[in-house]
């Protein structure tokens, strides 16, 4: 089991998000959670990635509480927020090598115009993301999936903004990881096109 979550409880403010949260996440699985604005989806990812503490209960990674990781938890998974977390004076081909140097690297990795050529930006290396569309922002995001060679990754609503062979093209890449062993958490208002026993679904009521 990679990821096992028990008795987790949240509280923003006055507010109980979600209370004795349990869940279990094995290597090929996807969780989707859902839920309306405002349920605690972006809390409860952040909780997992250990960027918030919980209110009580506990998050293993491997066995082990991820506080007992430490920094090295942080290599454990691609992290995609609401934020792209690119940076707008670096160019395109300077981001993507910005994402290589954080994350452990792919083997054998793939040319970083490759890269760019397969989320669609082909051509756009050498600009600066401060001068591309919010779509093409998100594909340059998105690429971190393809630079890492990390097991987990958790994902917050990576579809924002895509158009609809983005979207496709998303899917393809969280398939093929799915297929290799790998397993995603992600938070999403949209249908996702992947189905069978490996797909779960969380709905936060709150
Ligand atoms: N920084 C904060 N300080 C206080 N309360 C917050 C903060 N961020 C979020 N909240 C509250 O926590 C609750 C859950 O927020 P969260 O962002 O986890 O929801 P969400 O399900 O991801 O929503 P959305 O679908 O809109 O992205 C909300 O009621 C929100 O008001």
């Amino acid at each position: 089991m990679l990821l096992e979550v028990a008795g987790l409880h949240c509280t923003r403010g006055y507010r109980s998000l979600f209370r004795d949260l349990a869940f279990t996440l094995e290597a090929g699985q996807l969780l989707l959670v859902e839920g309306r604005n405002g349920s605690g989806k972006t809390t409860l990812l952040k909780t997992l990635a250990g960027l918030r503490e919980a209110d009580a209960g506990q998050v293993l990674w491997q066995q082990q509480p991820i506080a007992a990781w430490g920094a090295e938890y942080r290599q454990q998974f691609v992290w995609l927020g609401h934020s792209n977390g690119i940076k707008e004076d670096l160019t395109a081909l300077e981001n993507l090598q910005m994402m290589q140097a954080l994350s452990p690297p792919r083997s054998p990795s793939s040319p970083l115009k490759y890269v760019l050529e397969q989320m669609g930006l082909a051509g756009n290396g050498n600009r600066f993301p401060r001068h591309f569309s919010a779509g093409m922002k998100r594909r340059l995001a998105l690429s971190r999936l393809l630079l890492s060679s990390a097991k987990l990754w958790i994902l917050d609503e990576p579809q924002a903004a895509l158009d609809k062979a983005g979207i496709q093209l998303f899917e393809s890449i969280l398939s093929e990881h799915l297929q290799q062993g790998g397993s995603a958490i992600m938070t999403s208002h949209h249908d996702v096109g992947l189905q069978g026993s490996h797909v779960q679904r969380l709905v936060l009521a709150a």
